[in-house]
């Protein structure tokens, strides 16, 4: 296992033209560009954390049925400072980093503060942004990093914090129709404040500023301030809706004054968060319009979450679907450590993904009695009880369990949808097959292989969409057994049969997140 985890993996910048066999339609054209950790030891330092590796972006080039593949690691500062030290110098969420082990306390505070290596790190490893014409390595920090989609060489380093006030923001972006991104960050202890920040990035600027950065044109939507001045809460992901932007403050929280000491304490920033289970999750609903959460408190139970599935409004209700645990276990599964040959054994999950759905009533009987379910929808068994104090507590229907890395064909994003695709996972970290999931019946497609390893599938509507799931979807698979090689995956998402499969003969790397760049919105001038 420890090969599929824990080994650094080569780049190939140079094109390889994959096999194809079977058919592709012949509008696929484009690229389908992803991110994920691809080197985890430098010189004789390594990782703690799988999230920590450095980014190695790869891509999947399709051009009249023929596919080319690439990959490079994200020359970023970090990658950059590590690289010519030959060891890790740069900290990252799972591994605090010393650029001098010798050195003493003292020392150690003198580096830390004279920053003689990049403040925070920009090794960028879990999706791809694009703000207009532009496409941006993410990670979760205020760094992001610019790469030319086509050839994945590193661009400009651009920093958040020049243009709207957070440390952190998430790494799944929202876009509207028009291509605007939403996003959302956490801005810790600004002005004595801690809050979460909703900002918009415009898909379009004047064309004298286009060599700038759209981020400039940042516009601040709204924010909300934290429960906790020193205990944010940690989200990978949120949801909108077509009034609502859907923020769900878990109780899985990040510790400010423990962050602040970690460096001198010498542990990790992951050490800094935990779950308090005897917490409320929140629901906050924010308005689009008035640009504030709406007046009802609305909270379920605690509960982890990385992954929003989608969000839509039904006849006055919101409809919340989330992939959710009842603790921490999977950020633990992925330290490296327990990666290895012991792997069934040492990453347990305690807790399986759950894919479930929240209802939140909009409007209902202000005199309604204590107790009352408000939900009115009769397609769910979600439930939201109204509490004495006017507070509304929400229980979800169960949508399946055991899935991750879910995705949907976006044109559904904040609308009424129907299917999910995602990896499925049971009580380890390895994806051993692809589902399709009907969530109005509950059926499931699914697609495995022996010693496949699939990454999270890629939805690619068909030019002539008439249904939902007209397209293809798209999944890198990486395999176990060394003498089967790595292929790109080609399904029909409404049938999930195998369409062609495109076999690569390099050491794939197991991957995060990822979007696909149709032809038409790719720039051919930076070929
Ligand atoms: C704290 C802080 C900081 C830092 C930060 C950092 C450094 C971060 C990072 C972060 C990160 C870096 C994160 C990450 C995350 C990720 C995630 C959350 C993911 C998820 C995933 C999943 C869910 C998975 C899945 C899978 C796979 C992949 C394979 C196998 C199978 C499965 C499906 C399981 C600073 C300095 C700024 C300051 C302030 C505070
Ligand atoms: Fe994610």
């Amino acid at each position: 296992m420890d090969v599929i985890f824990g080994r650094n993996k080569e780049e190939h910048p140079e094109p390889i033209k994959a096999e194809v066999n079977g058919e592709l339609p012949s509008w696929l054209q484009g690229i389908l560009l992803r991110n994920g950790p691809g080197m985890h030891t430098v010189g004789e330092t390594q990782y703690n954390h799988w999230f920590d590796g450095l980014a190695l972006v790869h891509s999947f080039t399709f051009k009249n049925g023929e596919v080319y593949y690439r990959s490079k690691y994200l020359r970023s500062d970090t990658y950059n400072c590590n690289i010519e030290a030959n060891r890790i110098v740069v900290s990252e969420f799972g591994t605090m980093a010393y650029p001098d082990p010798c050195k003493n306390l003292f020392a150690k505070a003198f580096c830390y503060l004279s920053h003689t290596i990049p403040e925070f790190t920009d090794n960028c490893l879990i999706n791809i942004m694009k703000t207009g014409e532009d496409y941006y390595a993410t990670g979760e920090t205020n760094f992001i990093r610019k790469i030319n989609p086509h050839t994945l060489e590193t661009l400009e380093k651009v920093d958040y914090n020049k243009y709207v006030a957070v440390n952190l923001a998430t790494s799944h972006p929202h876009y509207d129709s028009a291509g605007n991104v939403l996003n959302m960050g956490t801005s810790i202890v600004d002005k004595g404040k801690t809050k979460y920040v909703i900002f918009k990035i415009p898909s379009s600027v004047p064309e004298k500023e286009k060599k700038k950065s759209y981020l400039k044109h940042l516009e601040v939507l709204c924010s909300i301030p934290s429960q906790s001045l020193l205990h944010p809460s940690y989200y990978h992901s949120f949801g909108v809706t077509e009034n609502y932007i859907i923020f769900i403050e878990q109780p899985f929280k990040l510790d400010i004054l423990k962050l602040a000491t970690a460096y001198f304490r010498g542990v990790n920033w992951a050490s800094c968060l935990s779950f308090h289970k005897e917490d409320k999750t929140w629901i906050h609903l924010i308005d689009k319009k008035t640009k504030k959460d709406i007046s009802t408190k609305i909270y379920t139970d605690a509960m982890v979450l990385f992954h929003h599935v989608n969000a839509y409004e039904e006849d006055g209700h919101v409809v919340v679907d989330v992939i959710s645990y009842s603790d921490n276990s999977l950020y633990q599964m992925f330290y490296l450590k327990n990666l290895n040959e012991d792997l069934e054994e040492n990453t347990k999950l305690t807790s399986i993904p759950a894919c479930k759905r929240f209802v939140v009533p909009l409007w209902f009987d202000k005199d309604a009695e204590v107790g009352t379910n408000l939900v009115k929808l009769p397609s769910t068994t979600a439930t939201a009880l109204k509490e004495k104090d006017g507070s509304i507590y929400c229980q979800p229907e169960m949508l399946c369990e055991g899935i991750e890395l879910p995705r949907i064909n976006y044109d559904y994003n904040g609308k009424k949808y129907r299917y999910i695709y995602a990896t499925e996972v049971r009580w380890s970290p390895v994806p051993t097959k692809i589902v399709k999931i009907d969530v109005l019946t509950k059926k499931k497609l699914i697609w495995e292989e022996e010693h496949c390893w699939p990454a999270e599938p890629v939805f690619v509507p068909s030019p002539d969409l008439k249904e939902e799931d007209d397209g293809l979807i798209l999944s890198s698979i990486v395999t176990s057994d060394p003498r089967k090689a790595p292929f790109l995956l080609i399904l029909d998402a409404k049938t999930f049969t195998e369409m062609a499969r495109a076999t690569v003969n390099v050491d794939l790397h197991l991957d995060l997140h990822g979007i696909f760049i149709p032809e038409k919105d790719l720039n051919a001038e930076h070929e």
